[in-house]
């Protein structure tokens, strides 16, 4: 692949046009950046040159920054790997060059991309341009000039959001607002951009330098309104996040002092946000979603693709119905089979009313919908299945019945057909003994609610064909999931690497910590909801399934908890009931239920478990810990026994599957920020006071003695094995 370059043609009408090259999205890369220092330059000094003209090659303009220089200054903590862009590149040079300079946008025009182009005199676009500025997503803000050029462009409100929100916008739209001047069929786009600049250097068309205007930015009273509704709002949505309100600031600095001063405030806390933790995190997990479509021995080498038409579903409940619905509204046709009509009912009725929420939330168009449901066949026997590309069994967890439906589906579909099953917990060769199908057989474990949450856990045995592996991750992705390919053992990589979670707040409960007190801090460690309200959600009876399969599975490091019995025998179910640890009223938030304290007192007294019975004394520190740690431990024997390719593989399903924060970057990434030694030491310490529940893995122990990061692969560490 060619090195990322710049080109400059200059043509007979004395146009420069400046071209960025660097596939797949431009990125801004170091060379890059050199590279148009230098075309400018020369373009100024050439008397044949009267206008130029920037654009991106391929269809695309610029995806931004290097992103990659972020992961290199995060390795080395060196930020002068960092250029000076913003008032170098972007204010001197382009905005302030002596000749017009008209930007030519196509396909997406996002961060430093987006920065450039509202540097230069001009904008215009080609239709359905994605134009935005997503640097709070990775924990900064817009470095080359964006928090002050954008409110100038288009008003301080709609700037605002587009920055916080991380929300790009289509070309259209920006045309409307002001960032955009005109929009050209693609075919036109130079040659429109072209005649544009040299009506600029004629004065046909007026020569605007985005940083000077003020026309669309109110008086500083309103502008300080805007501000303090911002930060109420920033407060909300990123509390652990330090990038949103430095935001503001910036742009408040740009309003109060003039937006050649915002340009340099900006730059300084760019820099300065670089190197937080959150920046880590976020970029970590950019990089790591990225990741999970690289499987060695599966998208390497040379394989393509079968293009999935047409699946079955066996079992319409809670889950059937989700995938259903995840499948139908990718206009992927679905047979969804049930044992009677009465069942085939009610998961048609969910799937309407998925289909439904989807329009009711804005997610899907009515006439989408109406395709989708179309999309839709019930059936009660296997006479559908005969040309159909994938079948997903998603009935109860047992493995006698889901034994008996593969050896059936085994003999119907067609020999290409993948076979795969949506269990969370069973062994996958065993639902697969009775065929002779191995190769086609595949996990495929969706999340709930299905049709929503965007992991999709793809489970391979020895077995597994490459082929199946590969077109399973391909239509994952064309419904719009993350698929990350993992081992197979109880409960995979993140229900695995979970099972602690619950666990652990159960242990901590009967130790005498309180309940909403755990769910507190857990929330506002960044997880949308505490471990509690967790139980009450998915209901107390998948608790007690779960809860018996890692029982037998790893019995040495499990807490048998009395209270979830307890709480069902008092007619508690969760939420499905309206009667759980919370109070459940529809228009209000779940609130604690004090009448459930005499059950959990019981249930102290049942487990015994309080040292001189009496409640531990703990900081809230120690209690995210205890919980947190325990899970870090157990995604040290999924590392350890390969059940995952990378670690990075876990962080992306922790963030995914488990909604752990993304500005933590996955679960594996913080307990390396954390430190294997500190996470090792507290668990030893626990284990000795509290039981074998806390005992440091084998692979944790070792981390921690070499000093080796928890993230380092296999070979890193000589104990370790991999499977995969
Ligand atoms: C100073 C400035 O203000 C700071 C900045 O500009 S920070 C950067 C701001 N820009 C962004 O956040 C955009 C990040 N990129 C994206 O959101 C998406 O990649 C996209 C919408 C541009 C394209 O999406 P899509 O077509 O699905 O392709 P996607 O798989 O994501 O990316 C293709 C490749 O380009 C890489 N890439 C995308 N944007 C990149 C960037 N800004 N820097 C480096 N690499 C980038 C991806 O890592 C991926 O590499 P891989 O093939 O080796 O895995």
């Amino acid at each position: 692949m060619a090195k990322p370059h710049v080109t400059m043609e200059v043509g007979n009408d004395g146009v420069a046009v400046v071209t960025l090259i660097n596939p797949p999205v431009n990125a801004l890369a170091i060379p890059i950046i050199s590279g148009l220092k230098e075309k400018f330059d020369e373009a100024t000094r050439r008397n044949d040159v009267k206008a130029l003209v920037l654009t991106g090659k391929g269809g695309r303009f610029s995806g931004g920054f290097d992103i990659n220089v972020f992961q290199k200054v995060h390795a080395t903590g060196d930020i002068s790997l960092v250029p000076d862009v913003s008032v170098e590149l972007v204010v001197n040079i382009i905005e302030d060059c002596k000749k017009p300079v008209v930007a030519a946008v196509e396909g997406l025009a996002l961060g430093g991309g987006l920065e450039l182009a509202m540097g230069c005199h001009a904008r215009i676009a080609a239709p359905k341009t994605q134009l935005g500025l997503p640097e709070l997503s990775l924990g900064v803000i817009p470095g080359f000039g964006g928090t002050q050029r954008l409110p100038r462009l288009l008003g301080l409100s709609k700037a605002i959001e587009i920055m916080l929100l991380s929300k790009p916008i289509m070309s259209e739209e920006g045309k409307k607002l002001g960032l955009i001047d005109a929009i050209v069929p693609s075919q036109e786009l130079l040659k429109v951009s072209r005649q544009w600049a040299l009506d600029i250097s004629e004065r046909r068309k007026p020569w605007l330098r985005s940083l000077h205007r003020t026309d669309k930015i109110g008086s500083l009273s309103e502008s300080r309104d805007v501000l303090k509704a911002a930060r109420q709002q920033a407060k909300k949505i990123a509390p652990n996040m330090p990038q949103h309100q430095a935001c503001l600031d910036v742009i408040e600095e740009g309003i109060i002092h003039g937006g050649y001063n915002g340009v340099l405030k900006e730059a300084k806390v760019f820099k300065e946000l670089v190197l937080t933790e959150t920046a880590k995190g976020l970029v970590h997990i950019f990089f790591a979603q990225r990741m999970t479509s690289k499987i060695p021995n599966v998208t390497d080498v040379g394989l393509k693709p079968r293009h999935i038409k047409k699946i079955a579903i066996i079992g319409g409940g809670l889950m059937g119905s989700g995938i259903a619905t995840a499948f139908i509204v990718s206009n992927i046709h679905v047979v969804l089979k049930e044992i009677n009509s009465e069942y085939l009912q009610k998961g048609t009725k969910t799937i309407e009313a998925n289909v439904r929420s989807l329009v009711t939330r804005g997610k899907l168009t009515r006439d989408k919908a109406d395709k989708a449901l179309s999309m839709l066949k019930g059936a009660l026997d296997y006479s559908d299945f005969k040309d159909v590309d994938m079948v997903i069994e998603a009935v109860i967890e047992s493995v006698p019945l889901k034994q008996k439906i593969f050896s059936e589906i085994e003999k119907i579909c067609p020999p290409h057909c993948i076979l795969a099953t949506n269990t969370s917990t069973i062994d996958l060769n065993l639902v697969g003994e009775k065929t002779s199908s191995q190769d086609r057989i595949i996990g495929a474990h969706f999340f709930s609610p299905a049709h929503i949450m965007p992991l999709l856990e793809i489970v391979r045995t020895d077995k597994t064909s490459a082929q199946a592996i590969l077109d399973l991750m391909t239509v994952g992705k064309t419904i719009k999931k993350a698929p990350v390919v993992v081992g197979n053992c109880t409960g995979f990589a993140v229900n695995r690497a979970f099972f602690p979670y619950a666990q652990s707040a159960q242990l901590l409960v009967h130790l005498g910590v309180d309940v909403f007190r755990i769910d507190r801090l857990i929330s506002s460690f960044g997880l949308p909801m505490g471990p509690f309200q967790l139980q009450d959600l998915s209901g107390y009876g998948i608790a007690v399934a779960v809860g018996k399969e890692f029982a037998n599975a790893f019995p040495g490091r499990t807490f048998q908890t009395p209270l979830v019995d307890l709480l069902i025998k008092n007619g508690r179910n969760g939420k499905a009931n309206g009667k759980g640890y919370y109070i459940y009223e529809k228009g209000s938030r779940p609130r604690p239920d004090p009448s459930v304290l005499p059950i959990i007192e019981e249930s102290r007294r049942v487990a015994n478990i309080m040292p001189n019975g009496k409640p531990i004394n703990i900081t809230d520190k120690e209690i995210v810990e205890m919980i947190l740690f325990p899970v870090v431990n157990e995604a040290c024997r999924v590392l350890d026994e390969g059940v995952v390719v990378r670690a990075s593989d876990l962080d992306t399903a922790s963030v995914l599957g488990m909604s752990f924060p993304s500005y933590r970057g996955g679960i594996v990434f913080w307990a390396d920020l954390v430190g294997a030694k500190y996470v090792y030491d507290s668990l030893k310490k626990w284990s000795q006071r509290f039981g074998d529940f806390y005992k440091p893995s084998k692979f944790l122990e070792e981390r921690a003695a070499g000093g080796i990061p928890l993230s380092a692969p296999a070979s890193s560490s000589s104990g370790s094995r991999s499977r995969m």
